[in-house]
Formats: structure tokens, sequence, C-alpha cells
């Protein structure tokens, strides 16, 4: 297929000879007969962000847990250079009998970091949340859907990692607090250069926040293609994002794989 080289591009060989994180699976199963991942190799550099999509249950969460050590693949091995990693999920996965400040806190398990050091973070990460000292007392439950999902992100930012696994944690906010999060999100990744590993549904989130996008084909997962969005962060509006969706589903594997091929049609 052709891409507009000046906005979307295949990607040939992105990575650095030195990336920060490199991922080579060549297989993975769950259960001997089932195999969920084939060869799925990936280099991340220093200050990237890059997304994976794919239809359901092609792999992604697996690869992506692999990627952050939370799981041992079946076959091959993931190579760090970075110091500190975060991963957040779809759920926020607070602690219900803590209250917000001590969920925040909570980043610092297992950490020999100051108390001073400890309290100018958490302050600064309500601040940068918006969380009054009244928010800061409260429970989970006591809390909006959004404010969980900004507690998360705070208390995965709480060790500065300078590298970010994200499991779809936005895909369950409105469409204008997601934006809040993108906007806190990358205001925190672009200032201390963190790389991120991102896993998403949603085509459109992929390619308004990606260096690169990596697309996944199922059974068994493995990588069909990337696509390098060669736009600036800073200089994609929505017009721009929608019309890369639109090219990106104009390819025939693409369209087949997400079963779009009139994707033009409402329904
Ligand atoms: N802990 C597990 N034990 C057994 N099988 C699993 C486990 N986790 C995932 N799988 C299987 O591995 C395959 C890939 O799942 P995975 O969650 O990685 O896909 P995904 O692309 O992230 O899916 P989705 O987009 O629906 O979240 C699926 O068939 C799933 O049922």
């Amino acid at each position: 297929m052709m891409f507009d080289p000046g906005r979307l591009e295949t990607a040939q060989d992105v990575s650095s000879p030195d990336p920060v994180l490199k991922v080579k699976i060549t297989d993975h199963r769950y259960h001997p007969l089932q195999q969920v991942l084939d060869e799925c190799a990936l280099g991340i550099n220093k200050g990237e962000i890059v997304s994976l999509i794919g239809p359901s249950g092609c792999g992604k969460s697996t690869f992506l847990k692999i990627a952050a050590g939370l799981l041992e693949p079946s076959e091959g091995k993931v190579v760090s250079k970075t110091k500190d990693s975060a991963v957040l999920f779809q759920e926020h996965r607070l602690l219900p009998w803590k209250t917000l400040i001590d969920n925040m806190s909570f980043g610092f398990r297992g950490r020999t970091i100051p108390s001073d050091e400890k309290a100018r973070r958490l302050r600064k990460a309500a601040q940068i949340m918006g969380f009054s000292d009244e928010d800061m007392v409260k429970y989970p439950s006591e809390l909006s859907g959004g404010m969980r999902q900004r507690a998360a992100l705070a208390r995965a930012l709480m060790i500065e990692p300078d590298l970010l696994f994200l499991d779809e944690p936005f895909s369950a906010l409105d469409i204008g607090r997601r934006r809040e999060m993108y906007r806190l999100l990358l205001g925190e990744v672009r200032q201390r250069n963190c790389t991120v590993l991102m896993v998403t549904h949603d085509v459109f989130e992929a390619l308004s926040l990606s260096d690169r996008v990596i697309i996944m084909s199922p059974d068994p997962g493995a990588f069909l293609k990337e696509i390098k969005v060669s736009i600036p962060l800073e200089e994609r509006t929505r017009h721009m994002v929608a019309d890369l969706e639109a090219e990106l589903l104009c390819d025939s594997e693409v369209a087949e794989l997400f079963r779009m091929h009139d994707w033009d049609q409402v329904l």
C-alpha cells in the first residue's frame, strides 16, 4: 500500500542501533497447545512513544506484560537499559482501603526516597492532577472515575519512571477526560524524555499519541506492520489524525484485520 510519506510511513528499522528497550519473542504460550505469540521483535528508542494495536485477543497485553517483565516469555528475551519502569492498566487498581494520598504513596514502595522528596513529589502530582487537600484524604469509592484514573497515573509517576507501560488506561474515560489524561501524561513524558509502550484498541488514540504504531495480527500474535507517524506530536490536529486513520484503514491488510473493508459506512 502507499502511505503519504510526509505523514504515515511504513517504518523500516526506525529503532536506533542502541534502543533502551529491546524485546525479542519467538514463542509464547499459556498452555502447551495454544501458541499466543509468534515472532515479535521490537526495539524502542529513548523518549519514543510506541503503540500496539490489533484485534481483540491478538496478544497485545501479553506482549506488553512480557516487555514490562511481568511475564516470562516461553521463548525470547527482554533487554532494558532503563532505570525505573511503571505500568498503568485499564482498571485503576487503587487499594479501596487506602486514602488517595496513601494510594499515591504506594508508588514509592520498595524504594528508598527521602521523606522530603516524597512530600515534594506528592505535592507536585496533586497540583498537576488537580487534587485538593480534601481530595487527598478521600477513599477511591469517594472519587469520580476520572479522578481514580488520574490517581492511578499519579501513583505510576511517583517513582519518576523513565519507561512507562500503558495497557488501555484511558478506554473507560469520556472523550474530554481522555484528552485531559493525554495532556497530563504527555506533559510528564516529554518533560522527562520518558519512553512509552502503550496498548490500545483505539486506532485514533494510537495515531494521536505515538511516534510509531505497530499493528498486530492474531492466531498466533505477530507484528503485521509498523507505521511511523511523522507529524510532530505538538502539531497534530484531530483533523489530521482522522485523515491518518482513514489512510491506515484503506490498507487492505489492515482493513481485513479489523473487518473494516467498508470503513466509510457507519454500519
Ligand atoms: N493468563 C492467561 N492464561 C491463559 N490464556 C491467556 C491468559 N492471558 C491471556 N490469554 C489468552 O492469550 C490470548 C491473547 O490475550 P491478550 O490479552 O494478550 O490479547 P489482547 O490483544 O490484549 O486482547 P484484548 O484486546 O481483548 O485485551 C487470548 O487468547 C487470551 O485468551
